[in-house]
């Protein structure tokens, strides 16, 4: 039998014993696009396992403390996580290897054309899965600190994960890291990461509010043209994102409860979870 028939390993990694995965068992396939990090390729493992495969560009990332930290990584399981399968650290550049969605990242299935007809009742379910993700995180203590539709995957029969968390942690790029960089993710932060770059699972919650906008706006950009320095001062000002007209006022008020300016007055994932349910019922 071919090795992917053999029973999975008891932890998430692809071989039996080691987070380390050997390269001369991955074959590298297309080019998926470029992220944070340089190159990602689809991979297959072993002839049969599909993986995306992350090829470190020299100087994007600090790697040592990623390699250490991949070990905690790849014990976090969940549905709608991707998972890290584990890494190719033994040479240069190093790899990452992940779980691969065939429908690529959630804003850009949210864009799509074919997609557009998506109902509420589809985006409020996309919305829940990201929940019930980043609810799994929560309860592990873990911070995304970078969540958003874009790092947000599309896997068959819409089933959506939460990608690449904890990773902002490991980037080199200061336009990234600084909250004066040009990168860094402004129109997702709450006041207290602007201010202080104070992250916690309640400022993942302001993010999640502002995903929830993403996807009942079928992918519009948050705050349309307006400069991040005019999105700061809206945000310290309290002003927040308009209802998108595909949402109910129910739905709307969920989103407003993860804008709440002070971190302790928004409802933790676990919170939100019920709330979502409690609206999709309706
Ligand atoms: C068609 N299917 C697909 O394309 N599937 C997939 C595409 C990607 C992919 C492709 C290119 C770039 C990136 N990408 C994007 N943003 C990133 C952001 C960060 C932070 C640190 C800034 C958060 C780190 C890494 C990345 C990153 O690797 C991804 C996730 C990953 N996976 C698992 C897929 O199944």
């Amino acid at each position: 039998t071919t090795p992917c028939d053999r029973p999975a390993p008891p932890t998430a990694g692809l071989s039996h014993d080691k987070w380390e995965i050997d390269p001369s068992e991955m074959v590298l396939l297309e080019e998926l696009g470029a992220g944070q990090f340089g190159v990602v390729r689809r991979g297959r493992w072993r002839g049969c396992k599909d993986t995306a495969v992350k090829m470190m560009k020299e100087g994007t990332m600090s790697e040592d403390e990623f390699i250490e930290e991949a070990k905690v990584m790849t014990k976090l399981q969940h549905k709608n996580l991707v998972q890290l399968y584990g890494v190719c650290s033994k040479h240069r550049p190093i790899y990452i290897v992940t779980e691969y969605m065939k429908h690529g990242s959630l804003l850009n299935y949210m864009r799509h054309p074919t997609h557009n007809q998506l109902g509420p009742a589809v985006m409020l379910d996309m919305c829940m899965q990201v929940c019930e993700g980043m609810a799994y995180l929560e309860k592990h203590n873990y911070i995304h600190r970078d969540l958003a539709a874009r790092n947000c995957l599309v896997g068959a029969e819409n089933v959506v994960k939460v990608a690449d968390f904890g990773l902002a942690r490991y980037v080199l790029d200061d336009q990234y890291t600084s909250s004066g960089g040009a990168k860094f993710p402004i129109k997702w932060a709450p006041p207290e990461v602007l201010n202080y770059t104070r992250f916690s699972s309640k400022s993942d919650v302001w993010a999640f509010g502002v995903l929830m906008w993403e996807v009942f706006t079928r992918g519009k950009a948050p705050y349309g043209r307006l400069t991040n320095p005019e999105v700061v001062e809206m945000v310290q000002r309290g002003q927040v994102l308009d209802k998108p007209s595909a949402c109910s006022n129910d739905i709307y008020n969920v989103m407003r409860g993860c804008w709440r300016h002070a971190p302790e007055e928004r409802p933790a994932f676990r919170v939100l979870r019920e709330q979502l349910a409690g609206v999709l019922a309706d």
